[in-house]
């Protein structure tokens, strides 16, 4: 997240890190949303069939064994990527895809399952909505330490698709940002996080991509896959494994 703040601690408490393993050890790669006790919901860019994978959730600085962590490995199995996703089309969207926990987390102040919208629900331009994640702080910089977060207003699909993204933003995409604040890598997969009427929160968005020309450039708002175009495809896989 660019031009970010330290979330408070636990206060995002479905955010999770994707970790993949190599040499042994295991790295952060991308942010997730667990949807359920045992469902992750990342973006479909963050999975390689080749690559072995582990959820940690309930992490807020990643440099400090607090205590309330919990680490769940993933079978390779257990990950869904959506049938249309592309991965030389990040434009064409269905940048989105579903893990199974090989066992279900332990709920509690540091872990919670995210609210997903209405399917069809679609955002006003400038809902303010929040990005978090523990993607480089800039373009080619390092990741941080604690869980960030930053206001991304919401830029509705006639205005992302008419002046900023044009024709590689699709309807099943939402926008936000295209000021100084923006996603950068590693916050792929992460929520953008909208508050909902009754003061909850909704995780509206599955962070997809944002511009090659750097991450917080201006006009380029931060790319989501829009959760609510994938509700009938996320409650099919969840039923049927
Ligand atoms: C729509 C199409 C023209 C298009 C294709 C790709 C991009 N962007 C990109 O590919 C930039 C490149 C980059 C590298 C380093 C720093 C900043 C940006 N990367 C990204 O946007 C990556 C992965 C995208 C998936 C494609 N394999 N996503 C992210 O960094 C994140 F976190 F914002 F989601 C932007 C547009």
């Amino acid at each position: 997240v660019v031009n970010g703040e330290d979330a408070v601690p636990y206060s995002w408490p479905w955010q999770v890190s994707l970790q993949y393993e190599s040499n042994g050890a295991f790295y952060h790669t991308c942010g997730g949303t667990l949807i359920a006790e045992d469902w992750v919901m990342t973006a479909g860019h963050c999975i390689s069939s080749s690559r072995t994978y582990r959820v940690v959730l309930g992490e807020y600085d990643r440099s400090v064994e607090e205590g309330s962590e919990q680490v769940i490995p993933i079978n390779s199995d257990d990950l869904f990527v959506h049938p249309k996703w592309n991965s030389n089309c990040v434009s064409c969207g269905n940048d989105i895809a579903l893990i199974k926990l090989s066992q279900s987390a332990q709920l509690g102040d540091a872990i919670q399952v995210a609210y997903l919208p209405a399917a069809g629900d679609i955002l006003p331009n400038k809902e303010p909505c929040y990005i978090t994640g523990s993607g480089r702080l800039y373009t080619n910089g390092p990741l941080p330490n604690k869980l960030q977060q930053a206001l991304l207003p919401v830029v509705d699909y006639a205005h992302c698709s008419s002046q900023w993204w044009g024709s590689s933003v699709k309807e099943t995409m939402v926008c936000a940002g295209g000021d100084i604040h923006s996603g950068c890598n590693g916050d792929s997969g992460g929520p953008l996080n909208c508050p909902a009427t009754d003061g909850t929160w909704e995780v509206h968005g599955v962070t997809s991509f944002v511009s090659s020309l750097g991450c917080n450039t201006l006009k380029k708002p931060t790319v989501f896959t829009r959760v609510s175009a994938f509700i009938d495809w996320i409650e099919e896989t969840i039923a049927s494994h």
